[in-house]
């Protein structure tokens, strides 16, 4: 079985965990994970069964992939001391990181065969979604492990170049943010509206869970299903005329392209 090592053991490498431990994709024996923070090592070690180290090399030791889940900020100074290593050993390196290119990865880690990838944090629940883009020294076998590490926590797409993972982020690694900001409006709303808070979010998320599951269940587009919501001169008509009057879309379409934006410009600005 493959021999994974978490270099960073925050959110979404305990997500990640979570998920690969769940669904039987990997044995908590084959699981390593370093961190500064020794308590963080330690809890993730009891919660899941997994290997915990403070040192970055004792972690990567016996690895076949080396999954790189720290900051982008950080990225280069925790990869400059493994490099040796790595460059020797030459296991997969899966980086999660957002804006950090294949050149950059490679010339700091000496790694051929990478794979970047963005994942979001519902995989915490099995529910995430992940874009994922190799280089051509990825042999098919790893490619697969990839993508079987992924889908442990929920879909894998692969994106045809590098760029897209720039308006993957934008989409889907940021995404869920992008909810919770509806979510905490609605609430808002609902309370000055009259409800208490604890009914407001009650009827918020699972308004949120249902119009989820209708929206992949349903065979029919998002537009036809809120189509079915908007009764001619109803309720939800002036509240789709008021979402449209203040240019929703466009400000949708700004936000996304800030996101993508700044994941370039994470990348200009901490390559090489
Ligand atoms: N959060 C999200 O929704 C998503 C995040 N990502 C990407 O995932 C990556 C991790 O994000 P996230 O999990 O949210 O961040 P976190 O800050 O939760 O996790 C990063 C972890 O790395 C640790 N770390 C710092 N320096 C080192 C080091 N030298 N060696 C080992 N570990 C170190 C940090 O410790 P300490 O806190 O003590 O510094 C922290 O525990 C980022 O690159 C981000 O772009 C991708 C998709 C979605
Ligand atoms: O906000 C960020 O930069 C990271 C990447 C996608 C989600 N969180």
């Amino acid at each position: 079985m493959t021999q994974i090592a978490f270099i960073g053991g925050g959110n979404m490498a305990t997500s990640i965990i979570g998920g690969l431990i769940k669904q039987g994709e990997s044995k908590p024996d084959m699981i390593h994970v370093s961190d500064p923070n020794a308590d963080q090592v330690q809890q993730l070690s009891e919660q899941f069964g997994i290997h915990g180290h403070s040192d970055n090399q004792q972690a990567i030791a016996s690895a076949d992939v080396v999954i790189m889940a720290v900051k982008p900020q950080v990225m280069k100074a925790v990869l400059a001391p493994l490099k040796d290593t790595l460059s020797q050993r030459q296991p997969m390196l899966l980086s999660i990181a957002a804006g950090i290119s294949l050149t950059s990865l490679q010339s700091w880690s000496g790694c051929e065969a990478i794979v970047r990838c963005m994942p979001n944090t519902p995989s915490l629940l099995g529910l995430g979604a992940s874009g994922l883009f190799a280089t051509d020294k990825v042999s098919i076998d790893q490619r697969n492990i990839a993508d079987a590490l992924l889908r442990a926590v929920g879909i894998s797409v692969w994106v045809q170049n590098e760029a897209e993972l720039d308006a993957v982020t934008a989409v889907s690694g940021s995404g869920p943010a992008y909810y919770f900001l509806l979510m905490e409006a609605m609430i808002e709303a609902g309370k000055k509206l009259g409800l208490s808070e604890e009914t407001a979010t009650q009827l918020t998320q699972q308004t949120a869970l249902g119009a989820g599951k209708m929206a992949m269940e349903a065979d029919v587009s998002a537009a036809e299903l809120r189509r079915r919501v908007t009764s001619p001169g109803g309720t939800t008509e002036r509240a789709i005329q008021t979402f449209e009057a203040a240019h929703l879309r466009d400000i949708v379409e700004a936000a996304l392209t800030a996101a993508s934006d700044r994941a370039a410009e994470l990348s200009k600005q901490l390559g090489d």
